[in-house]
């Protein structure tokens, strides 16, 4: 078998479920948007920036590695700058091969220069529209959907997702909450996440990357989360010789999808390295296992990367990658029939075609 080369990945079709819109930004558009309100940066040029973003979040740490954000918050708060940011995101998913994102962003973090939540939302949602109508003239076609992220140190998150619940129609598709992990358990929001149930809505959480099984098992056993963001801690419920203790078995028997980041885990000291990751244990034992960027230009990376990141770790091959790829797709928060056409008409037939 010869391993899927870079170019060819970035070709095939991705779905990506888990990827920050203020983690993504374009580091020659962050000075442009810095120059132009006088926010003072650490780097005067894009590559000197990008390199610093990389080298400050690989702290081994959760917490220094969201300082970083700051940067990119600080340029996010105008309806410009935001639709800018969207519409940027969008076509460079779009370039990279990704036909379907879920792209999240915390509203309540863009307010300090007096927009409301309603207007974050709707200057997100039409840069991505925007981006995405770019996209598939350039025949790069892209669906981009929206969750909105409630930060978990905050105490917004009922109003965060009433707003989910209000855009739902119009290109939100979930929510979520984000931020440091440790103190700040999932059960903390536990009347936003009734809410969201009973609204019938989708919702996923951070939860099992700085801290281990408590959080999985809140999020899961008591919010009712649809997915785990990262969620990679559940390897700590599975013994040497691969048997699963009882929240493992639970979030394998129901097909918990779980949002691994593996670039970002090992920056954050989720994970010692790529080749160490608990991602190839958990694929081997056949956990809904999807493949995620987090927040690229933290990461200097990609959806392409990262999968090329894994070939070269794991020796994966076409079968893998598609099987990430399909699995990201039965995971979204669009409907079923929208899911199941982009699987068949459009991931399926390239694949094939890559494996033949
Ligand atoms: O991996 C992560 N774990 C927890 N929180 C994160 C991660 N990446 C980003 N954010 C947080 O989510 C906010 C909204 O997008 C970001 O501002 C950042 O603080
Ligand atoms: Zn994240």
């Amino acid at each position: 078998m010869v391993a899927p080369t870079y170019d060819e990945i970035r070709r095939a079709p991705k779905a990506l479920l888990h990827d920050h819109l203020d983690g993504g930004l374009r580091p020659a558009t962050i000075l442009d948007l810095a120059a132009g309100i006088g926010h003072e940066l650490p780097a005067a040029t894009p590559e000197g920036l990008g390199e610093w973003f990389v080298a400050a979040a690989d702290s081994g740490s959760l917490e220094r590695y969201l300082e970083t954000f700051a940067h990119t918050v600080a340029v996010m708060q105008t309806r410009e700058a935001l639709v800018r940011v969207a519409r940027e995101c969008a076509l460079d998913l779009a370039a990279d091969g990704v036909v379907y994102a879920e792209v999240r962003f915390a509203p309540e973090q863009h307010l300090a220069q007096g927009l409301v939540l309603t207007e974050v939302v709707e200057a997100v949602l039409d840069g991505f529209r925007e981006g995405a109508a770019e996209a598939a003239a350039a025949g790069t076609p892209i669906r981009v959907g929206t969750l909105l992220t409630a930060m978990r140190h905050a105490a917004r998150s009922m109003e965060i997702a009433e707003l989910s619940v209000q855009y739902r129609d119009a290109g939100v598709v979930g929510f979520d909450i984000a931020g440091a992990e440790a103190g700040y358990p999932p059960t903390r929001h536990l009347d936003a996440f009734e809410y969201l149930q009973r609204e019938n809505s989708h919702f996923t959480i951070h939860a099992g990357e700085a801290f281990g099984l408590p959080s999985i098992w809140q999020a899961i056993q008591w919010c009712g989360a649809d997915r785990l963001g990262h969620g990679v801690r559940i390897v700590d419920d599975i013994a040497a010789d691969n048997s699963l203790g009882r929240l493992a078995a639970y979030v394998r028997d129901k097909r918990i999808p779980l949002e691994l980041c593996p670039s970002s885990n090992v920056q954050t000291g989720a994970a010692a390295s790529i080749r160490e990751h608990p991602i190839g244990l958990l694929r081997d034992l056949r956990f809904r296992v999807t493949v995620n960027t987090d927040n690229r230009l933290m990461s200097g990376t990609s959806m392409s990367r990262e999968m090329a990141l894994l070939v070269e770790a794991f020796g994966y091959g076409w079968s893998e990658l598609q099987w990430f790829t399909v699995n990201a797709m039965k995971s979204a928060f669009i409907p079923f029939d929208e899911r199941l056409a982009l699987i068949n008409d459009v991931i399926k037939p390239a694949y094939a075609k890559l494996m033949s």
